[in-house]
Formats: structure tokens, sequence, C-alpha cells
């Protein structure tokens, strides 16, 4: 079964726009963990646009107190920043972003042999007993990146599945952006890795990414879940994911 863990930073996004403290990150994070999501990614950025460092800590804070099982996905690009707060969380996972500080959202996965000794060095300072480094890594990456992946010293990696989500407005396109996909999940799989994956993965979406690359062991998703939820509500929106990963 599929995991889901919900990015809360567009609930961060919308309560960012006022000087008040609602839509309550923490109180959103409550609700969908009750709904059945087992996680709570974020992925803050240096500007603070949507996810605030206080954000960050108060999210842990409420994880560690009512929410014990529930797994803290922080993502972000390794800079010395980053590294303290995840030194100062200590979450149970980590996923690594070659985001540049003035990029409005995650578009590329890492270039895993260009970045090697970065990768190595950074998974080896995060890893630790209880804590999984995940990868943020290209669709077609295929063997050859997963095998230049694993050589990081990585746990996983997560794919990048915004060019499948962009298929919503060419659907001629989809049937190759899946077969990418689950190529490099299969060789991920093969290498001993866990594969994660996220990006604009929908309602619509999800259901033929599912069917589509078996083996995915966790999904974050934010933007799509939030759209829904301004329609349905978050407990159900919630619901309505799980069900769809809960079915395979
Ligand atoms: C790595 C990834 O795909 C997501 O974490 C995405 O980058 C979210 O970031 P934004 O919410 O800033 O778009
Ligand atoms: N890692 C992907 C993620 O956390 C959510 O991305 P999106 O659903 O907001 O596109």
């Amino acid at each position: 079964m599929t995991l889901l863990s919900v990015n809360l930073n567009a609930v961060a996004q919308l309560r960012n726009r006022r000087d008040l403290p609602w839509p309550s990150v923490t109180g959103m994070a409550r609700v969908v963990l009750d709904a059945g999501a087992s996680g709570i990614t974020v992925h803050p950025r240096p500007d603070e646009r949507h996810i605030r460092r206080t954000d960050v800590f108060e999210l842990s804070a409420l994880l560690r107190a009512d929410y014990p099982r529930a797994e803290f996905n922080i993502e972000g690009y390794p800079s010395d920043d980053f590294l303290a707060l995840i030194e100062a969380v200590q979450p149970q996972q980590v996923t690594l972003v070659p985001d540049d500080p003035a990029q409005a959202t995650s578009d590329h996965g890492w270039d895993f042999a260009g970045a090697h000794d970065l990768l190595v060095a950074v998974v080896r300072q995060l890893q630790r007993p209880g804590r999984r480094v995940s990868l943020f890594c290209d669709p077609d990456a295929g063997e050859a990146g997963a095998r230049a992946a694993k050589a990081t010293g990585a746990d996983g990696i997560e794919l990048f599945t915004g060019p499948y989500g962009a298929c919503h407005d060419r659907p001629e396109q989809e049937e190759a952006e899946l077969a990418a996909l689950a190529g490099t999940c299969r060789a991920a799989l093969a290498l001993g890795l866990r594969v994660n994956a996220g990006h604009d993965l929908t309602l619509a979406n999800l259901p033929r990414f599912q069917a589509a690359v078996p083996g995915v062991a966790e999904v974050s998703i934010g933007h799509g879940i939030t759209a829904d939820a301004l329609l349905l509500g978050f407990e159900e929106a919630t619901r309505r994911y799980v069900e769809i990963l809960q079915s395979r």
C-alpha cells in the first residue's frame, strides 16, 4: 500500500496572505492525519513564502506529542540553514531537492553524477537510525540514474511527477511519462532503494499513476489536495486520496 504524506505548503501560503494565524498549518495537519494521512511534508523555502521556520517546529512538536506514528518529511536544498533546521527538528525523512533559492517550484531532479560528492557528504551527515534520506529524481533517470542515486548512499528516491501532472492538457504524452516513471521506479526498487513520488499528483491522475508505477512507498501531495479541499474540505479530500492509494 502506498502511504499519503500531505504537503502543507499551500495552506501556509494562504495563511501568509494576512498577518493572521489562519488557516492554521498545525490545525490542518491534525485534520489530514485524523482522516488517514500517514505523514506531513513541508518544503520550506529560504524566503519563507509559505512554510516558515516556526511552522516546522510547531509541526514537529504536534507530531511528537499527538501523532507519534506519523512521519515528518522535510524537503529542500541542503544549504547550511536547511541542514541546521534538520538537526534541530530531527524529522523521520529528509528529501533533498536541487532547487536554487529563487526557484518558483521544484522542476527537476538531481544530476546524481554531477552532484555525487555533495550528495555523498550530505547523505552521510543526515542519515541516522530512524531517519531516511531520499533524493528528488527526474522521471526519466532510468537505470543509470538509479545506480547513480544508489552510489550516493541515499535510502531512496522521490520520483518527480510534475511532467506527468502536466499531461492534464496533453493526454497524448501521458503513456510516455508513465512509462518513464515506471522504468525508473523498477530500476530503483531492483537496487533496493525506497521509491517515493510527488509533484502535481491529483485525484484525477493518481489512479493511473498507481496502476502504471507499482511499488511506490509514499506519495507527497500538496497543491492538488488543497485545491480539492476548497470544494470538499480537507477531511473528505484526504479520505479520497487514501482510498485511491489503498485500492491497490
Ligand atoms: C519537491 C516537490 O516537488 C515539492 O516539495 C514542491 O517543490 C513543493 O514546493 P512548492 O510548494 O514551493 O511548489
Ligand atoms: N514532494 C512533492 C510534494 O510534496 C507535493 O507537491 P505538490 O502536490 O504540491 O505539487
